[in-house]
């Protein structure tokens, strides 16, 4: 299902005065795509994806997938939790894993409190793994882990239960360039393969040559959107 941001404004109180984080978006992120969203620091891509998410409650306008509204300004907050779990999956900046769980245990858990039926948990978990090239590595702890392979467990952790939207919050900064570079390439295949619509926040445009494509957010406001490329 496609991803759609209609005319999304987030307003944060700052003081006595507030602050226009983001400035009526709007975006349609195709499913199967990527789209990256770039900017200067502070420019609002962590806040416009947190209201994509479901995370922040927008001021105004909709956060649609498919048809169906999915988060607006007055979503209640277990209807968006709901949603968050059967639809979205999240990859944030830091990769969030717990440390006394293998990485296999990792994606398990989420299956879980996504209620999938424990039968199935074992059999997606490990395929999951092997997409995301850790097939070997399934029962090592976060520890044992690089910071690349970290974010791959976390990249395939926001992927069970096939969620139909992936957003990913800077998945390069803890990166250098090649390792930056193959998670893009990753996450762009990944959202092609299973038909989901994908979202990668970065500073580092050097890193996006796989995405289809890629709008820059500047001071809350979409700046340019560069014509989709059809993958
Ligand atoms: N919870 C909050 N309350 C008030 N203001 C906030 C809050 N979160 C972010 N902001 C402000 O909103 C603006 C956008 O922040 P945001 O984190 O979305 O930017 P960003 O583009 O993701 O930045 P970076 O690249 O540095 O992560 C900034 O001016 C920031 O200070």
């Amino acid at each position: 299902m496609d991803l759609h941001l209609d005319r999304i404004t987030l307003v944060y109180p700052d003081g006595d005065e507030t602050l226009t984080a983001v400035d009526d978006v709007s975006l349609t992120v195709p499913a199967g795509t990527t789209t990256a969203l770039l900017g200067p620091s502070g420019s609002g891509k962590s806040s416009l994806l947190a209201v994509a998410g479901g995370l922040t409650r927008p001021t105004s306008g909709d956060v649609r997938i498919g048809e169906d509204v999915a988060f607006g300004p007055h979503t209640p907050l277990r209807a968006a939790t709901r949603t968050r779990l059967e639809q979205v999956g999240i990859v944030f900046q830091a990769p969030q894993l717990l440390a006394s769980l293998t990485a296999l245990e990792q994606l398990e858990l989420h299956a879980h409190l996504r209620g999938r039926r424990p039968a199935t948990v074992r059999d997606e978990a490990t395929a999951l793994l092997g997409e995301v090239g850790l097939a070997d590595l399934a029962h090592r702890h976060p520890a044992q882990l690089s910071g690349g392979q970290r974010q791959r467990v976390a990249i395939a952790r926001a992927l069970v239960g096939s969620p139909d939207v992936l957003l990913v919050d800077e998945p390069t900064s803890a990166l250098d360039h090649e390792r930056g570079t193959q998670v893009v390439e990753l996450v762009t295949r990944l959202a092609r393969e299973r038909g989901a619509a994908a979202v990668i926040v970065s500073h580092d445009a050097s890193t996006l040559g796989s995405v289809d494509r890629t709008v820059r957010i500047v001071n809350g406001r979409l700046e340019t959107a560069e014509a989709l490329v059809p993958g």
